[in-house]
């Protein structure tokens, strides 16, 4: 029987990074946290422990806060490609950089944005996963938990029915998740921070306007009008969780629950998942595919 070493990846996880531009008395905040995980000529390390190929994880994670001194960090997408590019040569022939973007606001004071005093924005996330593989790239943007809810406009029907259905018919719910979404963008010269707020908005208003048979459909919704509003992008992983809001049985107290009063429960939870993509998308290979799903 021979064993061999199979594929293997080796990084820095969630190096926590927060900078702070000083341009005057207004300060400018972010707030990342970076994952970089490298590839390459590893066997020796695994093998006989000689580690004269293995950039250091602890070098990896200086690495982030001495780039993040030397040139503004700018777009999470634009801060991945140099830290991959520069992580990419010797015996390390692959690199993915993993960046999570925390918001934060600027606190009103007397109806204006404070100078330097911030409050965090809420769970949503902007999320970017550069994989660098020796001349080539590849960017996979996305956002986490961006929590939507619509209280009319969604349906549920025509499902079959079998001796374990319960769940009734309706043609008038709540609709609500948190949406965890990826786009792999194709192209040059993408403008990285207009494309993400676009694809954002377009998220948004899709979930709004579009009519709801199930969420299912919702999800095909969003994708498809990503792709016809935004050139860049070839696909469109979207990962929805059904946050169900259950009627509440009022008629004990003599009432009558005219779809007022629910039940938010937390789990379990439907998880409507799928991808949406241009038919003549160039295939990236194992680049996207092996990106940790969500
Ligand atoms: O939009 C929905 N899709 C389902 O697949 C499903 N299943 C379920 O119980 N409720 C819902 N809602």
């Amino acid at each position: 029987m021979g064993i061999t070493l199979g594929p293997n990846q080796y990084g820095k996880a969630e190096v926590r990074l927060v900078t702070v531009t000083r341009s005057g008395p207004v300060h400018h905040l972010k707030d990342l946290t970076v994952s970089t995980s490298l590839r390459g000529e590893l066997a020796r390390t695994h093998l006989t422990g000689d580690n004269s190929d293995v950039l250091a994880t602890d070098t990896q994670k200086n690495t982030v806060y001495a780039f993040a001194k030397e040139s503004p960090v700018g777009e999470i997408e634009d801060f991945a490609l140099r830290l991959g590019t520069h992580f990419v040569r010797g015996p390390i022939t692959g690199a993915r950089i993993l960046i999570e973007e925390h918001g934060w606001d600027r606190i009103p004071v007397d109806g204006k944005a404070h100078d330097h005093a911030f409050s965090r924005a809420g769970s949503e996330k902007r999320t970017t996963a550069v994989t660098v593989q020796g001349s080539d790239y590849w960017v996979v943007s996305g956002l986490d938990d961006l929590v939507l809810l619509k209280s009319t406009g969604s349906e549920f029907h025509g499902f079959p029915r079998d001796e374990y259905t319960t769940l009734g018919e309706t043609t008038d719910r709540i609709l609500a998740t948190a949406v965890t979404a990826r786009w792999r963008y194709q192209g040059g010269a993408i403008d990285w921070a207009k494309s993400h707020a676009e694809i954002r908005r377009v998220l948004l208003e899709t979930f709004a306007t579009k009519h709801s048979l199930s969420l299912q459909q919702t999800l095909y919704a969003m994708g498809e009008a990503i792709l016809q509003a935004r050139p860049e992008v070839a696909e469109v992983r979207l990962s929805l969780p059904n946050k169900h809001h259950f009627l509440v049985d009022l008629s004990p107290f003599g009432l009558t629950n005219e779809n007022e009063v629910f039940y938010a429960a937390d789990r379990p939870y439907g998880l409507i998942e799928g991808t949406v993509l241009r038919d003549d998308a160039e295939d990236p290979g194992l680049a996207w595919h092996t990106l940790p799903a969500f």
